[in-house]
């Protein structure tokens, strides 16, 4: 069995080399507080100079040949696999997330190196289009091709800590785009591991860096005019607080969401209904609740109201709870004690008010029990904000149009998920959900990672998915071709 890196103290990245500076900081378990590595903290210096290699092999990065940057990927994504077990458990360790999941996020994040691979090969062959439609043109053809706006600053967020890190870097390697990466404090090792694997590999030097950067340096990096782009994910207050400290820089903010999932009346049959509520007690519970696309509003017909419930619940109670290296464990804690204090007190908060705790509501330790609340009040902190946790909220509604408001009756628009076997139903969700993607037939949590993924509203601005974030980290030039015998 590979073993994970224990309590080594960890390098981090700094133009393609591995360096140490002068302080490290801690990341330990969320499940029992183990040590699980020291990491190293960039100097000032060590920063600047990671930005100024960035920035000066901007050109010839954005010039490397496609076949050099997808070889870089497609070994990513190999190795990856290789040590797929290693990656999984290190992730579990530093995160808390339930090994099995860990397995599903190291396979999500060989398939975007893959699709990176891929789509780099694809990338910039052009688009030609006739301008003798005037007179004025004739002879003309405008070449439209993309080209990197410049180095890429990515901030990534802990809840998915090797796949988000990989969203952010390898849409950069495939466009040629030089990228720093900041990996989230509480689970920095996912980030500075792939780190090792892009070391092994012919990018040139300044390309990439991982750097733990601590928040209170922040600041200078996102104001460095060296740096135009800003992919961002995490919560809707540090990504708008980013956004307005820089109104002339490209931001692409990837933040919070409180997913619906409405079961509408077609889909009443005894195994309509066990399907939905499996699907939204696991949805709701993965990874704790802390995806922002996990299912944290169920909205449901009147009409099978009664009988879906009942199911929810048995199947919530059903999740398999506890040590996340366990291979049976379906919910392990939340990324820190301080995040279940949270979770807690916003349940208690909707239970003063008035709300019926129909399972779960116990905290232990970093650990809070997958919950359901009914009758939620409309004004409590649950029913407006992203709760992040294994918390799911049922509310009944009359009909369609009533469903869709309920969606739609929140700040945020992520994703939605409806149960309907209906298309013309379907097609109406599509057009009524404000959100940046409604799932037919099952919960708002399905992404796969070459689709546009991102929301609308306090969801943030732009779209990743691979394809997606390279056309965010690029811009169209133009060339005119004159005399052309078209
Ligand atoms: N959309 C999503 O997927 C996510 C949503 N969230 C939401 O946010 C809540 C809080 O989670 P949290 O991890 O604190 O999310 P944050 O938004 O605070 O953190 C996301 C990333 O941004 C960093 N960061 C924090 N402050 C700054 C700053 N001033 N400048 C640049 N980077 C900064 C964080 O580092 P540091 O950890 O040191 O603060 C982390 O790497 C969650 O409960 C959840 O509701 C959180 C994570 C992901
Ligand atoms: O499945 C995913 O990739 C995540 O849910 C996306 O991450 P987010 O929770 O930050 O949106």
């Amino acid at each position: 069995m590979p073993q994970v890196h224990e309590a080594a103290t960890h390098a981090f990245w700094l133009a393609g080399r591995q360096a140490t500076g002068e302080a490290t900081f801690d990341v330990s378990s969320p499940w029992n507080g183990r040590l699980v590595g020291k990491v190293s903290v960039p100097t000032d210096a060590q920063i600047e100079e990671a930005v100024a290699a960035a920035y000066a092999v901007r050109d010839a990065f954005a010039a490397t040949p496609a076949h050099v940057r997808a070889a870089a990927l497609d070994h990513v994504s190999k190795r990856l696999v290789e040590r797929t077990e290693e990656i999984a458990q290190l992730i579990s360790a530093e995160n808390g997330k339930p090994i099995k999941w860990a397995r599903g996020e190291v396979g999500r994040a060989v398939s975007v190196f893959r699709f990176a691979a891929e789509e780099a090969r694809r990338f910039n062959g052009g688009e030609a289009q006739r301008l003798d439609t005037d007179a004025g043109g004739a002879g003309r053809l405008a070449l439209t091709r993309r080209f990197p706006k410049g180095v890429v600053l990515g901030i990534a967020p802990f809840n998915f800590p090797l796949n988000l890190c990989a969203h952010k870097i390898a849409p950069a390697i495939a466009v040629g785009a030089p990228i720093i990466l900041k990996p989230a404090p509480a689970t920095p090792l996912s980030g500075l591991l792939l780190g090792e694997l892009l070391a092994e590999t012919d990018l040139p030097a300044g390309s990439w860096s991982v750097l733990p950067v601590p928040n209170d340096r922040m600041p200078a990096l996102v104001q460095d005019e060296r740096l135009p782009v800003i992919s961002f994910t995490g919560s809707d207050k540090v990504g708008y607080a980013i956004m307005d400290s820089v109104p002339r820089k490209h931001c692409t903010l990837e933040l919070g969401g409180n997913g619906a999932a409405v079961v509408l009346a077609d889909y009443a049959s005894d195994e309509d209904l066990d399907w939905a509520a499996n699907r939204i007690a696991t949805f709701s519970n993965y990874q704790g609740g802390q995806s922002c696309i996990s299912v944290q509003r169920v909205i449901a017909d009147a009409s099978l109201y009664d009988r879906l419930v009942p199911r929810i619940v048995a199947a919530v109670e059903a999740q398999v709870t506890g040590d996340p290296s366990d291979d049976a464990t379906d919910v392990g804690p939340l990324v820190s004690e301080d995040a279940a204090k949270r979770v807690e007190s916003w349940v208690d908060e909707a239970a003063q008010a008035g709300a019926q705790v129909l399972t779960g509501g116990k905290r232990d330790g970093a650990s809070y029990a997958p919950t359901v609340l009914a009758d939620v009040p409309a004004g409590v902190t649950l029913s407006c904000e992203e709760v992040f946790g294994p918390v799911l909220t049922v509310q009944k509604v009359n009909g369609e149009a009533e469903a869709f408001a309920a969606v739609n009756d929140s700040k945020y628009g992520l994703q939605a998920g409806v149960f309907t076997h209906d298309l013309q139903t379907a097609f109406r969700a599509h057009r009524a959900l404000e959100v940046g993607g409604v799932v037919i037939g099952d919960v708002p949590s399905y992404r796969a990672d070459q689709m546009p993924y991102g929301g609308v509203k306090q969801s943030g601005v732009g779209r990743e998915g691979v394809r997606f974030a390279m056309d965010d980290y690029t811009y169209e030039r133009v060339m005119i071709l004159t005399g052309l015998a078209l």
